[in-house]
């Protein structure tokens, strides 16, 4: 089963996702994220901090998703074991579909195309939802801001998120993540397991 854990920057996902490691123990999952795949991890972090090219980090972002899929996610489906992912497709289509307006005539229609036919479809989405405000005052206090960290931006990322869910609803569990971090863990876990039962 391939669990995704999905919301803006600062909605409280790494928390969620260390908090997990924890609660889920017994269950033995594999925890991975994206960006973050072995090889091209550390190429796809450089060029978000470089904030050069949309359609170069675009398409190192899908890349670092095949490279996640062929070494890390379909092996640990293969083995049986439950796989929880701090982001995943998802960011893709949230994210680069506000990057790339402007840069490329469709980029729905190219994220589409490049994940259909051989991605892997996530049986279970965690959405952490906030105000963007909110998500921005948590972020102030980080030393190195992202430049995904816009006001307006994380609006339009988090529009097409709960868009991806409203046409989804069986996939994504919508979560309230204005409120403490032990009750966003408590929800998520018994959600969690009651998937996995
Ligand atoms: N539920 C919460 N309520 C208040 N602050 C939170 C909550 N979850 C996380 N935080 C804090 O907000 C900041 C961003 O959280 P983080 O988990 O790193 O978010 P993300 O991984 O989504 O960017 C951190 O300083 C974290 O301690
Ligand atoms: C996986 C992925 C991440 N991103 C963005 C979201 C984050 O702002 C940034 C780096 O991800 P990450 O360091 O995981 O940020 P966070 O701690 O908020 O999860 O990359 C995309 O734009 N597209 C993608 O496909």
């Amino acid at each position: 089963m391939l669990i995704t854990l999905e919301g803006i920057d600062g909605s409280g996902k790494s928390t969620l996702y260390e908090g997990l490691k924890t609660r889920l123990a017994d269950l033995h999952p594999l925890f991975t994220r994206e960006p973050g795949s072995p090889y091209l991890g550390d190429a796809v972090r450089r060029a978000i901090a470089a904030d050069g090219d949309p359609m170069v980090e675009a398409a190192l972002f899908v890349a670092d998703h095949a490279v996640h899929l062929a070494e890390v996610v379909r092996p640990a489906l293969a083995d049986g074991r439950i796989v929880i992912s701090d982001r995943y497709s998802d960011s893709r289509f949230a994210y680069q579909e506000v990057s790339l307006a402007g840069v490329h005539p469709d980029p729905h229609g190219w994220l589409e195309a490049v994940h259909a036919g051989w991605s892997v479809r996530p049986d279970m989405t965690i959405l952490l939802v906030l105000p963007v405000a909110v998500a921005m005052s948590r972020l102030a206090g980080r030393c190195e801001q992202e430049h995904f960290e816009r006001q307006e931006f994380l609006e339009a990322v988090q529009k097409n998120y709960l868009a991806r869910a409203a046409e989804d609803p069986a996939r994504f569990v919508l979560v309230d993540a204005d409120r403490d971090a032990e009750t966003i863990l408590d929800f998520v876990e018994k959600s969690i397991r009651a998937a996995v039962r």
